[in-house]
């Protein structure tokens, strides 16, 4: 038996497909979702990967398949003990409700029973530490609609660390960012998996940034996983070339020596 302070909870998903339009967008993913580890799903437009993720947050039931947390069946559990565990932070959120920033990011705190009972002093320390690391103490008051598009993300992205997850899923979290935004979130996130033992997946576009911060990756083709594992060993200029149509190189930083991948101008335009 693994003692609690040093057990990992991870998501399992086991032959998982989504079906869509009458077509599986998601077709029979295996994959191990670790805490600890921030898993990147990477793929090209119309791939699958918030599909996939709208599944795992709980949000969509799967056509086939097994999604397991913690060894649990994952859509045997309430929709608020679901909520208690998995945060989700959408790309391009719109319709926003007339909230001020403050009031978006203390929903994150309604799957906790203290929170509805009114909020506690422990509520309020969690919002304001939520809205301190996804930087937006200073709009605290604006109404959330006035937001520009990256400011309104990292919005959303405190009322997702405001929830306390165990497992943070979100949908390509850099849009909209400038490229400080995009390192900071993505360092923030990464050292929530480390200190916190929590699973981060995100769905990414940038292989860099990948490269750069995830621990392990998935991409997904028309539906399918065609390759996992550590984002240096996976993104080759070979399966580059085979998921996105792209010629890539893979440099060595001069003074890292981390890995860079560089991309040639493709020869059409659209597929
Ligand atoms: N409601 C729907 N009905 C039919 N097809 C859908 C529906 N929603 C999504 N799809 C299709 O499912 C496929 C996967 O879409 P999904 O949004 O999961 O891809 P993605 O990898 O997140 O793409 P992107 O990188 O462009 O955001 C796409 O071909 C999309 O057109």
């Amino acid at each position: 038996m693994i003692p609690d302070a040093e057990r990992v909870d991870s998501m399992s998903a086991q032959q998982l497909s989504v079906v869509l339009g009458g077509r599986a967008v998601v077709d029979a993913v295996d994959a191990e979702l670790r805490g600890g580890r921030l898993t990147a799903i990477l793929g090209p437009n119309g791939a699958g990967k918030s599909s996939l993720i709208r599944v795992l947050a709980g949000i969509d039931r799967p056509a086939s398949g097994a999604l397991s947390w913690a060894g649990e069946d994952w859509f045997a559990t309430s929709r608020r003990d679901r909520a208690r565990v998995a945060a989700l932070v959408e790309q391009d959120v719109s319709a926003e409700l007339p909230l001020t920033v403050r009031m978006a990011v203390a929903l994150g705190r309604t799957p906790h029973a203290s929170f509805l009972a009114g909020p506690s002093r422990r509520d309020d320390e969690v919002i304001d530490a939520a809205m301190a690391d996804a930087g937006v103490t200073g709009f605290a008051h604006r109404q959330i609609s006035t937001l520009s598009g990256g400011e309104r993300q990292r919005a959303h992205l405190a009322r997702a660390l405001a929830q306390e997850p165990r497992l943070l899923l979100l949908d390509e979290p850099t849009n909209h960012l400038d490229v400080l935004a995009q390192l900071t979130t993505l360092a923030l996130v990464r050292d929530l998996a480390t200190r916190n033992g929590l699973a981060v997946v995100a769905a990414l576009h940038d292989l860099n940034l990948a490269v750069a911060f995830a621990d392990h990756v998935v991409v997904l083709d028309a539906g399918r996983v065609r390759a996992s594992g550590p984002p240096a060993e996976v993104l080759t200029p070979d399966l580059i070339l085979r998921v996105w149509h792209v010629a890539a190189t893979v440099l060595t930083h001069p003074v890292s020596g981390a890995p860079v991948i560089t991309f040639d101008r493709p020869e059409r335009t659209h597929p």
